[in-house]
């Protein structure tokens, strides 16, 4: 379904499907590159590591957003592969969030567009059948966080620039329930509930203690970090932890799916009103003047 929504935007968006290329790296495995997102297998069997590459912060366009999706809907139909590791190829940044000019000056069609875009990723990450290890190797506000919190286990580089949260509250915006859902499964109620209302961007040492991220590491470490834990967890028989996975986020996950549509009338005409898009204007204009 998300896959053959994918395909009909890349074509309506000019990207031809055909043009994905595969070539061996070094080691002999294949690299398979998209646009703006890069998979490589790696040298532990049955694990791939994909690399957000979409420069110049790693933002969710649509297009990304698709190119996601049908990277993960590949490796998940290619019973070769049990683990992702997903990190980020640009340097410092893991992902920037949701691209605010999506949410910018466009019409209603575009926001149901984008909006649907961003609940089949999520539902994609959050309900994998592989176990998706985040190596987050920099900041990663919002949407970025969000993608981190719904995978199996997060890996921060120790870099104190690096911050990560849910600041949706600093640029005027109300978080959606699922993304709030998604950081209460993972910090507890008390400290969403202080995180999301101030719009919190954690550093490492809190971030850590406050169970956001599971391990800091030093950021030369991020991805063999994150290899080691997938080692770990493919110990485990692919079926039971699928069934437990799911058993535990399945109610999260429907409670998205069977509000799906309303979900999106409703950011609709959130984002639509004057004074959501002229905030968002403000909030663009001020990372332009770094202001931030
Ligand atoms: C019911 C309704 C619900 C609505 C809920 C909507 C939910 C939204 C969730 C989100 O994800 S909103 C996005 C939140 N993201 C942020 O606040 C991050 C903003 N960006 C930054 O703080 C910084 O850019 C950075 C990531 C820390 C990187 O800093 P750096 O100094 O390295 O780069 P910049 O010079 O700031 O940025 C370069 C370039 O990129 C543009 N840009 C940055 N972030 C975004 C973004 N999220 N979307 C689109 N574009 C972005 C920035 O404007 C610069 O552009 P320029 O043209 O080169 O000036």
């Amino acid at each position: 379904m998300a896959l053959a929504a994918g395909r009909a935007m890349l074509m309506r968006s000019g990207v031809r499907l055909g043009t994905q290329a595969a070539a061996r790296g070094g080691n002999g495995a294949r690299r398979f590159m998209n646009h703006r997102v890069v998979v490589e297998p790696n040298t532990v069997p049955g694990v791939a590591v994909i690399k957000f590459k979409n420069p110049p912060v790693n933002s969710l366009t649509l297009e990304f957003l698709t190119e996601f999706v049908i990277c993960l809907e590949k490796l998940e139909n290619d019973k070769t592969f049990r683990g992702v590791v997903l990190t980020s190829d640009c340097p410092g940044i893991f992902s920037a969030g949701l691209d605010l000019r999506e949410m910018c000056g466009k019409n209603p069609a575009h926001y149901a567009e984008y909006w649907r875009a961003v609940q089949e990723m999520w539902l994609k990450v959050y309900l994998s059948n592989l176990v998706l290890v985040a190596a987050i190797n920099g900041t990663s506000p919002a949407g970025g966080c969000l993608i981190a919190l719904s995978c199996d286990y997060r890996v921060l580089a120790d870099n104190p620039r690096y911050r990560m949260g849910l600041n949706e509250t600093l640029l005027g915006l109300v978080v959606p329930f699922w993304f709030k859902d998604t950081l209460v499964n993972t910090i507890g109620h008390r400290a969403s509930e202080r995180a999301l209302q101030l719009g919190l961007l954690f550093p490492p040492a809190e971030a850590l203690q406050l169970g956001m991220v599971d391990q800091v590491v030093p950021e030369d470490q991020v991805q063999s970090t994150a290899l080691s834990v997938m080692t770990q967890w493919l110990a485990i028989p692919d079926h039971v932890r699928q069934l437990t996975k799911n058993m535990i986020r399945k109610a999260t996950a429907d409670h998205l799916i069977k509000h799906q549509e309303a979900d999106i009338q409703n950011f609709i005409n959130f984002i639509s009103r004057d004074s959501i898009q002229k905030s968002l204007q403000v909030y663009l204009e001020n990372l332009k003047q770094k202001k931030h």
